[in-house]
């Protein structure tokens, strides 16, 4: 990407959006766009087409969407779906009425069956059953990946889509009802610690394998993209191994430097059982991460005490 290049970036105040904000600006781009969801609600048709007609972005990096950890996931499937499909549809039909030439559109491991042989090769999609408690927001991922394929086929245009595993890091969500594990776990040990509570009662079995890469490894990881790949096939992102939910907090427990027991509330979901993505195509365009687990939740644990609690 020439670092002149006009790029937007949908959600750029979020996990994902401010880590590549960070990203392109350290790599010295100057033309960065960006507009909260109050200033451009991408659900809005009509003003979403007046943004790109306005700017007219040489590329476009979609990393905006409703989202949500597991309960959230499985208690509004409806806006889930509804918002989702809404967001990416409507930047993407804008971004082609400008014939922007190069598109990211950020999907998630949920898309592949919920027993999916592992690692899950991107070949996977669409084989076999979704895990239900996040059924609906993998549907409007696939659409999403489906019109990125859709304008390739049909209007030439080198657009690329992007399927990153569970992520976490600076400016992720620590809300406990709507948050993923890995933040949410962040906080409930901090807190538990802070009030001396004797247990931290994880959701579900603890058994469930998640991978986990860190924001800033998968903002490197889409500028390597827009800069080497170009195939219809959305793209794994991940780091290539995976823990325990249990083995988690055990991790988390430590950096936060809580000592009491760890327990498990088996009326909670466990959700899709393991998802490790197959990284290898990443690889072999060059690209692997830099920040290991533990080193990624002691920065993540420092920047909560510093700008969340
Ligand atoms: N977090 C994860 O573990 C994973 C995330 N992903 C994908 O990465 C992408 C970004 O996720 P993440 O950064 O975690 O999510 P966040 O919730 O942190 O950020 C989402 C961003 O989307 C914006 N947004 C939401 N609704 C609208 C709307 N109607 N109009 C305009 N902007 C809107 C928000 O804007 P504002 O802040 O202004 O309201 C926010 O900046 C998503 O596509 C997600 O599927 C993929 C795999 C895992
Ligand atoms: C990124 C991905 O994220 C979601 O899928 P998920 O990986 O299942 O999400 P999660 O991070 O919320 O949970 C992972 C595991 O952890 C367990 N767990 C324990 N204790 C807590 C806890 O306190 N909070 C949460 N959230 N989970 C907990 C929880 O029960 C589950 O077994 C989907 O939105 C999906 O659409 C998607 O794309």
């Amino acid at each position: 990407m020439e670092l002149d290049a006009t790029v937007y970036v949908a959600g750029h105040r979020g996990l994902v959006g401010s880590a590549i904000w960070r990203r392109l600006e350290a790599a010295g781009h100057t033309r960065l766009i960006g507009a909260s969801s109050s200033e451009l609600d991408l659900r809005d048709r009509e003003a979403t087409f007046a943004f790109l007609a306005e700017h007219r972005p040489d590329v476009v990096i979609d990393a905006a969407a409703r989202v949500g950890g597991i309960l959230a996931n499985r208690d509004h499937p409806t806006e889930f779906l509804s918002d989702n499909l809404r967001i990416q549809v409507n930047l993407m039909d804008a971004a082609l009425d400008v014939r922007t030439p190069r598109l990211l559109f950020l999907g998630s491991s949920c898309i592949y069956p919920k027993y999916a042989e592992q690692p899950i090769r991107e070949s996977s999609l669409l084989t076999g059953e979704l895990e239900p408690t996040n059924d609906a927001y993998a549907i409007a991922k696939i659409a999403g990946l489906l019109q990125v394929q859709s304008v390739r086929r049909q209007y030439g245009l080198p657009w690329i889509s992007a399927m990153p595993t569970n992520l976490y890091g600076p400016n992720d969500n620590f809300d406990l009802t709507s948050s993923h594990v890995l933040p949410a776990l962040i906080r409930r040990f901090h807190d538990a610690k802070v009030a001396g509570a004797p247990e931290v009662v994880l959701w579900g079995s603890g058994t469930p394998r998640r991978e986990f890469l860190h924001v800033d490894d998968l903002a490197d990881a889409c500028l390597h993209l827009l800069e080497t790949y170009d195939e219809p096939e959305p793209i794994n992102v991940g780091v290539g191994e995976d823990v325990t939910i249990q083995e988690l907090a055990s991790l988390v427990a430590r950096v936060v430097g809580y000592e009491g027991a760890i327990g498990n509330d088996l009326s909670k979901p466990d959700g899709t059982p393991r998802k490790l993505l197959d990284v290898s195509r990443l690889q072999a365009l060059g690209w692997k991460p830099t920040i290991d687990l533990s080193d990624g939740v002691a920065a993540t644990y420092a920047w909560y005490l510093e700008n969340a609690v």
